[in-house]
């Protein structure tokens, strides 16, 4: 069993039967996207000082889904915010291709980092091609053609019919929003797509077939995905690996079905019961991307 901080490398690794070869785009690569180094994020000053994250450390690789989970209040979804660069560390580095996340600027972090916000968080003033081009509107550099026909070219790449560009937000159903936020994400194709919590407030069906277009694009764009997640039908779905939150820092990662066993409250907590161990039986017995995953440096 790996001790705190620990990745679960190459002995778990070895465990596991080998991996089928997998495709170029999907394969991660000893290529950091994402690097977190000494992080610390401190809300509040003096006797009202509160430590969210303490001296962590993560690493993204090229072409991985990274399941970020953890109980609440543990910081993850500030630590996306640090990845878009909303948000500042309080000390330490988050790194996006290279540079620190917090000076790409609004443009810059939206050809680089693409976001998919809880709930969509879609305009409720702009219809759906309003709310999907903006981010290429706001450049101010595009005739407006141009940008309604990129617009709809990533409607149609969520699944949406060009019949759905003058829809208002509020006439969506909760599949679509999340099919209307993914577009917007991805409209200046960034590299890197961070999900806070894809799935929440979908219903089975819905959940199960964003995640399979989640996947889909994963694998056509060569994405590299951050994903925050309380739903394990949805993490063992999508994800090439798993770090777990506790203790204000990652204190674990590797393959999925090697993290359920490492021995730490939360991850009893969250992979125990009868719904952790349904969705883990529901895994094939060779998740694809596990086996790679598992030699990951957290
Ligand atoms: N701007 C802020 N100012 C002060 N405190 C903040 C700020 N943003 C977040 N926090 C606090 O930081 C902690 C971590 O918040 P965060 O939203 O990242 O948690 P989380 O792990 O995503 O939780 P959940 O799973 O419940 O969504 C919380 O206690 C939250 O109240």
């Amino acid at each position: 069993m790996p001790s705190p901080s620990q990745t679960l490398s190459a002995p778990a690794a070895a465990a596991l039967p080998a991996a089928p070869a997998a495709s170029p785009v999907s394969s991660p690569s000893a290529e950091p996207v994402v690097e977190v180094r000494g992080l610390w994020t401190v809300f509040g000053k003096g006797k009202d000082a509160f430590v969210v994250h303490q001296d962590l450390d993560l690493t993204v690789q090229r072409g991985e889904i990274l399941a970020l989970v953890g109980g609440s209040g543990t910081g993850k979804t500030v630590l996306l915010r640090q990845m878009l660069g909303l948000a500042q560390p309080t000390r330490g580095s988050v790194t996006v291709l290279g540079r620190p996340a917090a000076e790409m600027g609004r443009e810059g972090a939206a050809s680089r980092v693409g976001m998919l916000f809880q709930h969509g968080a879609l305009f409720s003033a702009f219809d759906v091609l309003g709310n999907v081009g903006l981010a290429l509107q706001e450049l101010g550099t595009l005739p407006a053609a141009l940008v309604r026909d990129a617009a709809l070219v990533k409607l149609q790449m969520v699944g949406l019919q060009p019949a759905h560009a003058t829809r208002m937000p509020a006439d969506l159903s909760g599949g679509m929003v999340k099919r209307v936020a993914l577009a917007r994400a991805l409209v200046m194709d960034p590299p890197l797509l961070l999900l806070d919590e894809p799935t929440a407030g979908l219903d089975p069906g819905s959940s199960d077939e964003f995640c399979a277009l989640l996947r889909a694009l994963h694998q056509s764009l060569g994405l590299t995905v951050v994903m925050v997640t309380h739903d394990l039908d949805t993490l063992f779905a999508l994800s090439t690996r798993v770090a777990v939150l506790a203790d204000k820092k990652v204190v674990v990662s590797g393959a999925p079905r090697e993290v359920v066993h490492f021995a730490h409250p939360f991850v009893r907590e969250f992979f125990g019961g009868e719904r952790g161990r349904r969705a883990l039986l529901a895994l094939p017995p060779q998740a694809p991307a596990a086996a790679f995953a598992a030699s990951q440096e957290v």
